[in-house]
């Protein structure tokens, strides 16, 4: 059986890429698992523990990272993120896509360690529209809004290290571009 894609989806905080995910997911044509992060924030309203994230403290998350268990990690406005390495390569033999939705930081770490990775950076239409975007979803303080606008100008400048680019105005119609491209490079990869 074939090695299952790695794929990585970036794009500033609140462009929608848990929005957009959600049209394409559950499509078995793309065989497709979500990789679950670890992560040091606190839940959102709605969020579940090993669906959402797997929340955890800083001390095991420190720990985590100590042991080698990550794939990637990055700090990102105050708390860290991380991709577990267990489950992303069990699946991946699994023939599973796997899918990592991670900041830009850990993108490159990513593409190091695994240079056959598809990147995709999602864009809002405008820097204005995101800023609504983060606002309307009132989950997180005056502060915590400001860094996280100021670290989405820093991360649309990495914009060129990922393969494709995909535009979230319409969330469908970018969930069917990301399809596509998907598609596209698994038809690749079963005639190589
Ligand atoms: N195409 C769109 N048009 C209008 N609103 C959208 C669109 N896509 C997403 N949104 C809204 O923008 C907000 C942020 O979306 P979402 O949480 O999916 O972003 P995200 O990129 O996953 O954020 P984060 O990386 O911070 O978790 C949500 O309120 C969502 O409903
Ligand atoms: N490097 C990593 N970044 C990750 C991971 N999981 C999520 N993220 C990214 O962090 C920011 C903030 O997320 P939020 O849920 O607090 O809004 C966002 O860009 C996520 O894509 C990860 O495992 N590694």
């Amino acid at each position: 059986m074939k090695k299952g894609l790695l794929i990585i989806i970036s794009g500033p905080s609140g462009v929608g890429k848990g929005t957009v995910r959600k049209y394409f997911m559950d499509d078995d044509s793309l065989r497709l698992t979500y990789s679950i992060s670890m992560t040091t924030r606190k839940p959102r309203q709605g969020e579940r523990d090993g669906v959402d994230y797997i929340f955890t403290t800083r001390e095991k998350f420190e720990e985590a990272i100590a042991e080698g268990e990550l794939l990637e990690w990055a700090e990102f406005v105050g708390n860290y993120y991380g991709t577990p390495l267990t489950q992303v390569e069990k699946l991946r033999e699994e023939g599973k896509n796997v899918l990592l939705e991670i900041e830009v930081q850990g993108a490159d770490q990513v593409r190091k360690k695994c240079p056959d990775a598809l990147s995709i950076f999602i864009i809002p239409p405008s820097m204005e529209e995101l800023e609504k975007r983060i606002r309307g979803r009132r989950s997180e303080p005056e502060e915590i809004v400001q860094q996280r606008l100021a670290k989405a100008e820093n991360e649309m400048k990495m914009v060129s290290n990922y393969k494709y680019i995909v535009c979230n105005e319409d969330p469908q119609l970018a969930a069917e571009l990301i399809s596509s491209i998907i598609k596209r490079h698994m038809y690749v990869e079963e005639n190589v």
